[in-house]
């Protein structure tokens, strides 16, 4: 989305990096985690990238697993010239297939049975650098399995390093070149010592230096930003008091000081108290000086009518971006005169590394089930050249990474650990139209609720938590009064990467009492449900 400004010194020009060729297996991006836990940086492309196209040279290079079969006429392959780099590369699953097929086209051919969980390995010894990749793992030991297409022969000039009783050629290694290939997954945790099979490679047979922590990491980029931003320039940024935006505001405020100026926009569908909360924190903790623009009433006036979700997804992203425009004009006005006087040239956004991934993911697009309010829907006319440049420092990271690196940049824990909340807010956690009566149910509903999940100490163990609106109302009996209320939906999540989720098991009596309290404390409500769907088929939000 930013090529032309995040080529500055990006991390793969300062480490030492293994490039991850992506064949859209599920499981690409965990070999990215499983590297990056060894502290050797790693980065993942779409399979079909040219390696003239690269500006870098990777120390090694890995193919990933993939759902095609590679005799398979539309099947993907990769550039040969990866084959020609001179570093050493490994094959994972349909990546030792790719290797095989690539020496003759009959060495890989369909199994008699799909090949779907446990096997145990056992390495063979054949002598000199081939032996590398196994080594500290001669033991037989318990790996994952997940394929159906097999290699009918060794390929020639390598020699069978690995095998389980399904598989013959668990493991193969060219005797001459750095070439391995193996069939079973060391990225996922089942597979017992796959994290040192992972290190063989990356360290031993690359040679990649593991020096990837995350204070290396914030020295260079804060000198990357300074780079990029150069003596005068200025950046805006939009700030939520959310961890992302939170860790990348402290880091360009360490890199730029007072010409870093931070927006946070009140939507007027934020929590109880949150706009003025986040504020003093950021204040008294990061000393950083957050602008509060009011936008309340034009997002709720806009909001008025309108119930379809995309709809109002749509509604809110678009009227952020106009009013961080109109900011940034007010910031440039205030400034002139004085020392920091200059344009405000960037735009700055906490975007992780899943975002990009779901973007650059050989697989393409996925469904759109939701549009979220940020990444890619941001309009044309700001990333024309003309309007504010993006600067996007959390890119390359996870959200784990992101909370490691929020700690060395000394941010306190309690906002480390805080639950995501979604920039169109309470908008999306409300069920049709949202009105400013709707948006107060739901603020107080989601405050005891939240209160008491932290009285309760139990806050670190949900991934995420809020009480939502259902608009229909139900009928209720109050002081033997009849109540016809709204419905609260109450949803609480487990999970380590928001793509799947399952409901957090809360105790039964402490559920029963934040019922209760809801329908006592909160008007205009007469019943409460807890939302105990997954992730799939449900999503976190409600819209
Ligand atoms: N009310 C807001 N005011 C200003 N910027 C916002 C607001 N809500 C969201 N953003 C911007 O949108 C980005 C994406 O929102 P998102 O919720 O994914 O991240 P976050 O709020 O920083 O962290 P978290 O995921 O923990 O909530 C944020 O990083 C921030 O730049
Ligand atoms: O900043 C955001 N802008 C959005 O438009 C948006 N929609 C969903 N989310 C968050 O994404 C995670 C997954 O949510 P879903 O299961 O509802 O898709 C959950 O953590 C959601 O809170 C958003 N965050
Ligand atoms: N997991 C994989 O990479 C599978 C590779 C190939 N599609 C097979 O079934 O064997
Ligand atoms: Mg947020």
């Amino acid at each position: 989305m930013a090529a032309h400004i995040e080529e500055v010194e990006a991390p793969h020009e300062t480490f030492d990096t293994i490039l991850i060729l992506d064949f859209g297996s599920q499981y690409t991006h965990l070999i990215t985690r499983r590297l990056r836990e060894l502290n050797v940086y790693s980065e993942m492309l779409p399979c079909t990238t040219k390696i003239s196209d690269l500006t870098w040279k990777p120390k090694g290079i890995i193919l990933s697993g993939g759902p095609a079969s590679v005799y398979d006429a539309d099947a993907p392959h990769a550039d040969e010239k990866v084959f020609e780099l001179g570093v050493p590369i490994l094959g994972i699953c349909y990546g030792l297939q790719e290797i095989a097929w690539r020496s003759c086209k009959e060495n890989v051919v369909a199994g008699d049975a799909r090949e779907y969980g446990y096997a145990d390995v056992a390495a063979l010894r054949v002598g000199g650098p081939a032996d590398r990749l196994f080594e500290g793992m001669e033991d037989a030991s318990q790996v994952w399995m997940s394929h159906h297409d097999k290699l009918s022969k060794l390929p020639d000039g390598f020699a069978t390093i690995a095998t389980t009783p399904n598989s013959q050629f668990a493991g193969i290694a060219h005797m001459e070149k750095q070439l391995f290939g193996i069939q079973f997954h060391p990225e996922v945790t089942h597979t017992i010592r796959g994290k040192k099979l992972l290190e063989n490679f990356a360290v031993t047979i690359c040679g990649a230096k593991q020096n990837w922590t995350m204070s290396n990491f914030v020295d260079q980029e804060i000198s990357r930003i300074r780079k990029l931003v150069g003596e005068k320039g200025q950046v805006i940024g939009a700030v939520s008091g959310g961890v992302d935006s939170t860790v990348a505001a402290k880091l360009m405020k360490e890199a730029i000081g007072d010409r870093f100026h931070a927006v946070l926009v009140d939507n007027g569908v934020m929590r109880l108290n949150e706009c003025q909360q986040v504020q003093q924190m950021l204040q008294e903790h990061l000393n950083i000086n957050l602008t509060i623009v009011d936008g309340s009433k034009r997002f709720l006036d806009g909001l008025k009518g309108i119930t379809e979700p995309e709809k109002k997804r749509k509604f809110i992203g678009n009227l952020f971006i106009d009013l961080f425009e109109e900011e940034a004009i007010r910031i440039e006005k205030a400034a002139e005169n004085t020392p920091n006087a200059g344009k405000v040239e960037f735009f700055l956004q906490g975007t992780l590394y899943p975002d990009v991934i779901e973007s650059i993911s050989f697989k393409g697009p996925s469904a759109t089930i939701k549009t979220h309010h940020n990444v890619g829907g941001l309009p044309a006319r700001m990333m024309n050249g003309q309007g504010l440049k993006l600067i996007e420092p959390l890119r390359e990271l996870f959200k784990d990474e992101v909370r490691e690196l929020g700690r060395q940049l000394g941010i306190p824990e309690d906002l480390v650990m805080r639950h995501p909340f979604p920039g169109p807010g309470i908008a999306i956690r409300i069920i049709g139209e949202v009105t400013p009566e709707r948006v107060e149910i739901a603020r107080k509903a989601d405050h005891i609720f939240i209160s008491m999940i932290k009285e309760a100490g139990i806050y670190n163990e949900m991934s995420q938590a809020y009480a939502g609106v259902d608009t229909n109302k139900a009928v209720g009996v109050m002081g033997d009064n009849r109540v016809y209320g709204y419905i609260i939906i109450l949803r609480a999540v487990t999970t380590t990467d928001f793509m799947t989720a399952e409901a957090y098991e809360f105790d039964f009596a402490l559920l029963r009492k934040i019922a209760t309290r809801i329908v006592n404390e909160v008007d205009g409500v007469s019943r409460v449900t807890y939302d105990i769907t997954s992730k799939p088929p449900g999503t976190i939000e409600l819209e």
